[in-house]
């Protein structure tokens, strides 16, 4: 078993990435990614697992759910996706993921996992907004289900062969609620937009 850690990843579509892991990974190796981003350069927009297959010639499945990595730490009940070319694919990656307390479900729709897992960064950022405003529940439940919507509109713009049924999975529905109740896109906002309230523009770090 070979391990990328994300510090790699931007490298991914150079040649040198290319050379260094093709000599050390066997040829019918099988991938997974566990980032969720994506790459948007001149030649358009990519995902991880796409630089993946492209660039290494590997098959690549992706785990994506609403999994706060603390909560996981402490071996809180969580769940998760992992989608695969092939549910024979899924399967053979969920026995190395699936334990007790995290349940892993099985999907064909890695490109529709992939979009869920990035797009649901930007929601967070909109519902630690609303919370540095101070507005109640009402507001964040307009946010979430219009992100929700917002999410599945632009992923098939991008990927016309994404599944509806996607973004009500743990991948979808299950990571933007997790993200939007305590992700760091969300505290980061929250925590901006008081700053903010406080400050004003000028008072605000440049980064
Ligand atoms: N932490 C979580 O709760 C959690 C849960 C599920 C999935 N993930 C996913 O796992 C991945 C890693 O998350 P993490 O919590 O380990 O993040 P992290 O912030 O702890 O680590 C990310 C690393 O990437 C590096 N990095 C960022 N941009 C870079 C760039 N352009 N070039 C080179 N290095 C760069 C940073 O320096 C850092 O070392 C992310 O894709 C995240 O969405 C995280
Ligand atoms: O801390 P965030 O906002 O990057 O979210 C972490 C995970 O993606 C939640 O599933």
């Amino acid at each position: 078993m070979y391990a990328l850690t994300s510090t790699q990843y931007p490298e991914v579509h150079t040649s040198h990435f290319r050379d260094f892991y093709t000599a050390q990974v066997k040829q019918d190796a099988i991938a997974i990614s566990l980032v969720k981003g994506m790459r948007v350069g001149r030649d358009g927009p990519q995902l991880i697992s796409q630089m993946i297959r492209k660039n290494l010639n590997l098959d690549c499945s992706v785990l994506i759910g609403g999994n706060v990595a603390s909560d996981l730490g402490n071996k809180e009940l969580s769940e998760a996706v992992i989608a695969s070319s092939s549910r024979e694919m899924g399967a053979i990656f969920r026995k190395l993921f699936q334990t007790s307390y995290f349940y892993v479900d099985i999907l064909q729709d890695v490109a529709g996992a992939e979009m869920c897992g990035t797009l649901k960064n930007i929601v967070a950022l909109a519902v630690g907004i609303v919370d540095g405003l101070d507005y109640g529940c009402n507001a964040k439940a307009v946010i979430m289900r219009q992100g929700l919507t917002e999410m599945r509109k632009f992923a098939k713009t991008l990927y016309p062969n994404v599944r509806n049924e996607t973004f009500f999975e743990s991948c979808g529905l299950g990571d933007l609620i997790a993200t939007c109740l305590g992700g760091r896109h969300h505290t980061t906002a929250e925590a901006w937009t008081r700053a903010w309230k406080v400050c004003g523009l000028g008072g605000l770090p440049k980064t």
